[in-house]
């Protein structure tokens, strides 16, 4: 049985996780370079929790300079089995405004100057991306936000696109006219790694903005989303606190298979590995390299 550790991950705004107890903040060594933070590793309940805010104290680094892999290494060295996503977002429903939660399940990734894999060259690996959210993980942040009277929205697609600029009238319209509900700049590639690390994702969006598509908004600007992430920075502490709270003391099967992500997915013949790759990938694919 494996103990389940509660990673979190907090976005814009989110630089910080209130009432954690017992905190140490633990600068963990990664083969894939800096992660973007020390982790603050403490307590809320009886679970473990290690937040990392994603940009860096003072938010440091733009989405496409995140060292994505050195952040999703290190949380597997702490030991985090499920992560939770704090990530704002632009809307593209007007349904979903600002200020309401969104647990989106699906992915779509314009990202393209970043690194989305550990594995390549000495170590081919596929896994399936199919269903990227853990649907119990994401079933227990929903009746988290329940029993603390947070209204969210079940279901959804993030548009990950790769910025730092937001998208233009064209793109946001296209977006909308395609049915995806949200827009970021950081869900990819951190769930993709997260899933070839067999560490659950979830990510809990808050709509800051109704990006620019909206003819009875005006075109997002930074201000707009810290005012909104700031005003909901209480409500996403309360609702990792209850999900903390109630989360079970050991892992649980994943019905989306990300904690045995990679049981099939390496194709590269024992002999043809390369040793020093293998070595940057004990972490993150121990459990079958070692098996
Ligand atoms: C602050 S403006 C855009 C910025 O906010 C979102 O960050 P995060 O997902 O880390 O909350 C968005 O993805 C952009 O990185
Ligand atoms: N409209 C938007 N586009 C991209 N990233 C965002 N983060 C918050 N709002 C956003």
């Amino acid at each position: 049985m494996t103990k389940a550790i509660l990673g979190v991950i907090g976005g814009s705004g989110v630089y910080d996780l209130p009432g954690m107890e017992e905190i140490r903040e633990e600068r963990i060594a990664s083969p894939w370079g800096e992660p973007s933070d020390a982790l603050r590793i403490g307590r809320l309940g009886r679970t473990t929790v290690v937040f990392l805010p994603r940009h860096g104290r003072g938010h440091r680094y733009a989405p496409s300079d995140i060292n994505y892999r050195a952040n999703i290494d290190v949380l597997k060295r702490a030991g985090v089995t499920d992560l939770v996503s704090i990530s704002a977002c632009g809307s593209f429903k007007q349904e979903l405004p600002p200020g309401r939660f969104v647990l989106v399940d699906q992915f779509v990734d314009r990202t393209y100057k970043r690194e989305s894999s550990f594995f390549g060259q000495g170590c081919v690996a596929h896994v399936s991306m199919a269903h990227p959210v853990g649907p119990r993980l994401q079933q227990r942040i929903a009746e988290a936000a329940a029993a603390e009277g947070i209204d969210v929205a079940r279901g959804g697609t993030y548009l990950c696109m790769e910025g730092p600029q937001f998208s233009s009238l064209s793109e946001s319209l296209s977006y909308k006219a395609a049915g995806y509900d949200v827009i970021g700049m950081t869900n990819m590639p951190e769930a993709k790694l997260a899933r070839e690390a067999e560490i659950t994702y979830a990510t809990v969006a808050m709509v800051t903005d109704y990006d620019c598509w909206h003819p009875e908004h005006h075109a997002v600007e930074v201000s707009d989303i810290i005012a909104v992430a700031k005003a909901n920075a209480g409500n996403a502490a309360r609702l990792v606190a209850r999900l903390a709270r109630d989360f079970p003391a050991e892992r649980e099967p994943c019905p989306a298979k990300s904690d045995r992500a990679l049981d099939h997915a390496i194709m590269t013949a024992p002999a043809a590995r390369d040793p020093a790759l293998l070595a940057k990938l004990d972490a993150v694919a121990g459990r079958v390299l070692r098996a």
